[in-house]
């Protein structure tokens, strides 16, 4: 790469398509967010982004995307949009496209980002253990990830953690489950833990509690949730933050991540403190004969925008 040239780098998600561009001299720039809803493919919206900027002379690209990525062809798990990674090089004209799951991005970014990024919910940072890092994170789906430490590099992980079996740690949780089972043979964490997942449980409480639910949004029931101007959605909003907790403290028991779980995603850095005081770092820690261990793993909120771009970034040089 000499100083002239830029990359193309977008990190897509269920809802939002996030590009930029990336040269030596100017970092990540021109960061742009494109609703995916308005593009019918994702080759357009490549185009569309490129048009906005100028349409520079553009030969290698890399894709941070929310699926798995495995071969040359690429469905996403919550939009329509899918492609032949080799055709959409084509199209496009590329030298070189690199694809990669969203979370491994993310995962990427965490050695990027400085410390104003994180805000700590809990644990401590005394620790002097190397250990793998965590990453979750819920938006339109949820998203895992892992970082393992070898040597001076880290190593991301490219999984699909977000739909193992969901589990529930009380009572409530169980008829909540019961309820999602009509719908779905298998509840994944992603059904709960998401923002389909606000509106699941949501739904799910008001048949439990035999009222009539409203059509709202993700936003909507959490901005109801925190206020407490409808129990229906405090409910639900607080039994997200739990089953988050459960998630994200499984997740630091199977990688061993001890030094430190990340939380990314769209719907938790907007939450502000009340994620703090909700029941997420109880239910992180509550792992029976493991809650002292768990006591000391730091959790830490990326609030900083559109990490996973930064991470992406990161692959070309890992190619
Ligand atoms: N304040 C909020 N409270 C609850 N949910 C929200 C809030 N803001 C956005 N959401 C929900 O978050 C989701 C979008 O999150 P995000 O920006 O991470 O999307 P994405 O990157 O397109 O998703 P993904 O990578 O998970 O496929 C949508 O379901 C939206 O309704």
């Amino acid at each position: 790469m000499t100083s002239d040239d830029v990359r193309l780098i977008a990190d897509i998600g269920g809802t939002n398509a996030r590009f930029a561009l990336l040269s030596l001299e100017q970092g990540v720039h021109r960061q742009i967010v494109l609703p995916c809803a308005d593009y019918d493919e994702i080759v357009v919206a490549m185009k569309a982004y490129l048009g906005m900027v100028g349409d520079p002379v553009v030969k290698e690209a890399a894709i941070a995307i929310a699926t798995a990525v495995v071969g040359d062809s690429v469905k996403m798990t919550n939009h329509h949009w899918s492609f032949s990674i080799e055709t959409l090089k084509q199209q496009m004209a590329f030298d070189k496209l690199i694809v990669k799951n969203d979370f491994t991005a993310l995962a990427m970014s965490i050695p990027k980002l400085s410390k104003s990024d994180f805000v700590q919910v809990g644990g401590n940072t005394d620790s002097q253990l190397i250990t793998p890092l965590g990453i979750v994170g819920a938006g339109t789906g949820l998203g895992v990830s892992g970082l393992i430490p070898y040597g001076d590099i880290w190593i991301p992980l490219e999984g699909e953690g977000g739909h193992s079996t969901v589990s529930p740690s009380n009572e409530r949780e169980v008829d909540i489950i019961k309820v999602c089972w009509k719908q779905y043979p298998h509840v994944s964490a992603e059904r709960l833990v998401s923002g389909m997942g606000l509106q699941n449980l949501y739904s799910a409480i008001c048949e439990l509690e035999n009222v009539e639910p409203e059509c709202l949004s993700p936003r909507e029931i959490s901005v109801l949730g925190i206020s407490n101007a409808n129990p229906h959605c405090a409910e639900a909003l607080d039994t997200f933050c739990g089953l988050l907790g459960s998630v994200a403290g499984d997740l630091a028991l199977t990688l061993g991540a001890y030094r430190g779980v990340y939380i990314g995603g769209g719907i938790v850095p907007q939450l502000g403190s009340y994620f703090e005081q909700s029941s997420f770092r109880k239910r992180f820690e509550a792992k029976g004969r493991f809650q002292q261990h768990l006591a000391e793993v730091p959790v830490f909120v990326i609030n900083a925008e559109n990490p996973a771009l930064y991470g992406i970034g990161e692959a070309f040089s890992l190619s």
